[in-house]
């Protein structure tokens, strides 16, 4: 385990839906410049756990702590005033609008001396151009509207946004999910990047194969449950798949087939 105050720790949430128990008892830590994955099945209660972590909904119970202070999260502006940042499946990006214009989406930077300056479209283009060349994504025109973006290059503008503006927790809601070998590539290369920057990054993920070569932790969510978390060093690719696949019961299940077969041979 490595050691230090996590940046950002959920202890012991619990969050019910009527009689839903979406999150039970579940913990997670999230430490700068490492890469923590949330990995789950279909209703395993990750977006729940990652809304908590957002400020979008409050647990019933547990606690939330950042940089070592114990912390309520009001609302996701109060979560983003943190450093808070979350890239949800939306991306929170207007299609019809140009590049530079989503970049700074009620951010404008302005001109002028009083706080009514009007907003500074050429620097906001040399910014936005800058940082989206600095991820690998090269423009000429930042005018394009974002829509004429392929899906990983949306995907990066948004994650360069919460970057720029300061992010020190990144939380990213599968991101490469419905993006080809290529994309996704160029999507993680961007989690790289900003895990490198010192940025504590929880990375949401379906795929095993996405989340193991960048992750350096792996929380697993099981039925609302936490399944376990492990360390990259303890862990293959392989006992990952196991973890997600349900780990424990899979293992029951092959040594009563085992004993079955037993059974029967000794019967035989
Ligand atoms: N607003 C809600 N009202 C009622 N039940 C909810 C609500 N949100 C989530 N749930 C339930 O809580 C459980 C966990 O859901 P959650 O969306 O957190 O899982 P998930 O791991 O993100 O799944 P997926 O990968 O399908 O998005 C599910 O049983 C879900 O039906």
């Amino acid at each position: 385990m490595t050691g230090g105050t996590p940046l950002l720790r959920a202890e012991a949430v619990t969050k019910r839906y009527g009689g839903v128990e979406a999150l039970r008892d579940v913990s997670i830590d999230v430490r700068a410049g490492e890469i923590t994955c949330l990995l789950g099945d279909n209703g395993a209660g990750k977006s729940t756990l990652i809304k908590v972590l957002s400020g979008v909904v409050r647990p019933d119970s547990g606690a939330i702590w950042f940089d070592g202070e114990r912390i309520e999260l009001s609302s996701p502006r109060d979560a983003l005033r943190r450093g808070i940042a979350t890239v949800f499946q939306d991306l929170a990006l207007v299609g019809v609008m140009p590049i530079y214009r989503n970049f700074f989406l009620g951010r404008e930077p302005t001109r002028g001396r009083f706080s009514l300056g009007w907003f500074d479209s050429r620097r906001a283009r040399e910014i936005a151009r800058r940082e989206l060349r600095e991820v690998g994504i090269d423009l000429r025109d930042m005018r394009q509207p974002v829509e004429t973006l392929s899906g990983g290059q949306r995907q990066c503008v948004a994650i360069a946004r919460a970057v720029y503006f300061g992010a020190r927790v990144l939380i990213l809601d599968e991101p490469t999910s419905a993006l080809g070998v290529r994309e996704a590539e160029l999507v993680l290369r961007h989690v790289l990047r900003a895990r490198a920057s010192g940025i504590g990054v929880v990375l949401i993920t379906h795929n095993v194969h996405h989340a193991y070569p960048v992750g350096d932790s792996f929380v697993v969510l099981r039925r609302g449950g936490l399944e376990g978390t492990y360390r990259k060093e303890d862990l293959t690719v392989g006992g990952l798949v196991r973890h997600m696949a349900g780990g424990a019961e899979l293992t029951r299940l092959q040594e009563d087939l085992e004993k079955m077969l037993e059974a029967v041979g000794d019967a035989g």
